[in-house]
């Protein structure tokens, strides 16, 4: 699916589902395009795991490493997965938001000096710089299409309150809204994940609050301006 929309000149935007739906999503977006392909994981978590490196087993703590070529190696056989093979170079892989690390994932982000941003440099930098930073690494030339996956426990929890793996100190909306207002005016986005919304973790409103959460950073994306509109 995300092939045929991407090839035919669309941006393709994916609702999640745990953060594993990306193996397929990000998969599909660079067979479903010439170009290289970046991608701006922001998130909580670097999800960089294999099977074997993860406390934790869950899938939705892997899809970056079996995206990139450089840890194909480090994967055992992955029976159920020979559909999919990396084709992404890590070094177009850029990360915001990050403060959850597991040791391997530490240990590969330091191997590759990936371009990775956690919310100590947010609050050192500011998330304009952060951004703009993180896009300058992994996608230099503005030549490359973006695939921009949004898990949305890289928010705060109070705004962010409905997913499976919270983690405190996140993002705020604001910033989150920044983070698409700057992607957008890039005009290289070319597939969109947003992940981990998971409405039954919680009462009404706090089900209400990440949904609504999630339509904010939607629509920034795609053109809202926070001047010129009501909020939503
Ligand atoms: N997409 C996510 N919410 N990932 C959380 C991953 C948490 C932890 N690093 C693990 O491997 O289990
Ligand atoms: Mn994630």
């Amino acid at each position: 699916m995300v092939k045929e929309v991407v090839s035919s000149g669309r941006i393709a935007v994916n609702l999640g589902g745990d953060h594993s739906v990306a193996v397929g999503t990000v998969d599909g977006h660079s067979r479903g395009t010439d170009k290289r392909v970046s991608l701006l994981w922001v998130d909580a978590h670097a999800d960089l795991n294999t099977s074997s490196s993860s406390p934790s087993g869950n899938a939705h703590g892997m899809p970056v490493s079996l995206l990139v070529k450089e840890l194909e190696e480090d994967w055992p056989d992955t029976p159920a997965m020979e559909w999919q093979r990396p084709r992404l170079l890590i070094n177009n892989v850029g990360f915001i938001g990050l403060r959850d690390l597991d040791p391997y994932e530490r240990e590969v982000l330091k191997r590759f000096n990936v371009a990775a941003y956690g919310m100590e440099e947010v609050d050192r930098y500011g998330i304009v710089e952060v951004t703009k930073m993180a896009l300058n690494r992994i996608n230099p030339d503005g030549v490359n299409a973006l695939h921009l996956s949004f898990d949305v426990d890289s928010l705060d929890i109070h705004e962010a309150p409905c997913t499976g793996t919270p983690v405190r100190g996140g993002l705020s909306l604001r910033e989150a809204m920044q983070v698409m207002e700057i992607v957008r005016d890039t005009g290289t986005l070319s597939a969109l994940d947003v992940v981990e919304i998971n409405p039954l973790l919680g009462n009404d409103r706090q089900a209400e609050t990440t949904v609504r959460a999630a339509v904010h950073v939607i629509k920034t994306l795609f053109g809202r301006c926070r001047f010129d509109s009501a909020p939503s």
